[in-house]
């Protein structure tokens, strides 16, 4: 018990054990009801004196659990965003209680779902401990550090947009500099007294800076509140995120032309490894994907139901088609309408019904209006399923498969 113990320490569950001589640890202890099978201790492992390679620790990893595991943000900004857009998919997270960080999607087997903190969840991916994860574009670009290891399989959730941007102050020194070019241009900066810059971003800020040619630049870094840098005197200018850009406004800060380093937003992202090694990633990574796509695609749209009249199906067809916002999804559906007249059963108005863009609803109720449109209902759309969508091809084709 007290080897068995010792070893717990120096490897946590999580940990790959590495291995050259094998023995057994035999334990009576039976796994926690609210722990998943995999931090069950009673299992065989092997161990060694001397460190496997790091590729070698990542295929042991892989192969060491059956359950897939689905890292989302524990907590900050993206958490209720992130439930609720699986929600939205028909996928709820049964979560016994908020403290847990443990829980599962019923519909997807063999599935564990692990709260983390955003950086956490794409450190976790690219040691193994994690196969799938939802976090922002920024964090898996600045955690990530370009490792061919991580797949976006979805780079537009949707939700958490922001940039991450370099920003200065608006007065001062600053006063007249409005661009990225005009602040590397700047005397005042030398091997001596470079310009320092205050960020949480401590791999994308150097790695922007280097790649935009600012030679005197130094890096201070702070978990947080930066914005407040420059007027303390601690920083000339600020790396950070930016959304609504009210926190720069109120302090005194300016963006400035050519100082995004990234766009971000909520994406979907996975292991390589996993999706190629681990049995099932990729099948649930489809079913998640198609999800989010049907769900996605179908809060861009609503599905306008018209009456039209009309001596032919065909006839109401062309005059739909003749108008570029009324084509919908793959072209109008058009049905009769069917009324009784004189005790005999005819056919004066047809129903068209399409799916139109939301920022196009406007237009094309006045284009169905030109043609003859009547009685025009709008009502939401939940989910489109169409075709393998173009993400899930790119996917299979960023994996060789
Ligand atoms: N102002 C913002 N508007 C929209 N999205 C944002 C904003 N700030 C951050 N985000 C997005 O939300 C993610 C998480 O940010 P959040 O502020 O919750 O965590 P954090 O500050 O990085 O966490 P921690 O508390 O661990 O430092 C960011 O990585 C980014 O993708
Ligand atoms: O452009 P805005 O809409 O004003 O948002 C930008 C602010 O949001 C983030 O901070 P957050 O609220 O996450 O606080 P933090 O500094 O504690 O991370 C970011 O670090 C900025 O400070
Ligand atoms: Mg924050």
């Amino acid at each position: 018990m007290i080897l068995y113990q010792t070893l717990l320490q120096r490897f946590p569950p999580c940990t790959p054990i590495p291995s050259l001589c094998t023995f057994s640890i035999h334990s009576s202890s039976s796994p926690s009801p609210s722990c998943p099978s995999s931090y069950n201790p009673v299992k065989r492992v092997t161990f060694s004196c001397s460190l496997p390679s790091p590729s070698l620790a990542v295929e042991r990893r892989v192969t060491e659990r059956n359950e897939i595991r689905f890292g989302l943000p524990s907590k900050g900004r993206m958490a209720s965003d992130t439930l609720d857009l699986l929600k939205d998919c028909q996928l709820s997270v049964r979560q016994v209680n908020p403290r847990q960080y443990v829980a599962d999607i019923p519909q997807l087997a063999n599935l564990e779902v692990w709260f983390q903190r955003p950086k956490d969840i794409v450190r976790k991916l690219l040691s193994g401990d994690l196969d799938l994860g939802i976090v922002g574009f920024d964090t898996v670009s600045e955690y990530g550090q370009g490792s061919e290891d991580l797949i976006i399989v979805h780079d537009a959730l949707e939700y958490g947009h922001c940039r991450l941007s370099l920003a200065i102050p608006k007065y001062g020194i600053f006063e007249n500099i409005n661009s990225l070019t005009e602040l590397a241009n700047m005397p005042q900066w030398t091997d001596e007294k470079p310009l320092r810059v205050a960020t949480g971003f401590t791999y994308l800020g150097p790695k922007f800076m280097k790649d935009s040619g600012l030679k005197h630049v130094i890096f201070s870094t702070a978990d947080g509140a930066l914005e407040a840098a420059p007027a303390m005197g601690i920083a000339d200018a600020i790396l950070d995120l930016v959304s609504s850009g009210t926190t720069l406004r109120e302090n005194n800060l300016k963006e400035i032309e050519g100082g995004v380093v990234v766009q971000s937003q909520a994406v979907l992202v996975a292991s390589r490894k996993s999706l190629i090694q681990r049995e099932g990633v990729l099948d649930t990574t489809h079913e998640i994907l198609e999800r989010l796509e049907a769900h996605l695609r179908a809060s861009y749209q609503f599905t306008v139901v018209a009456n039209m009249r009309g001596n032919s199906a065909e006839e109401v067809a062309e005059r739909v088609l003749s108008q570029a916002s009324l084509s919908g999804l793959q072209g109008p559906t058009i049905s009769p309408v069917f009324c009784k007249r004189n005790g005999k059963v005819t056919v004066d108005y047809y129903a068209i019904v399409i799916c139109v863009p939301k920022k196009e609803l406007y237009r094309s109720v006045q284009q169905l209006r030109a043609i003859g449109g009547s009685g025009v209902l709008i009502s939401p759309l939940t989910y489109i399923f169409d075709e393998e969508p173009p993400r899930w091809r790119q996917l299979l084709s960023n994996l060789g498969l």
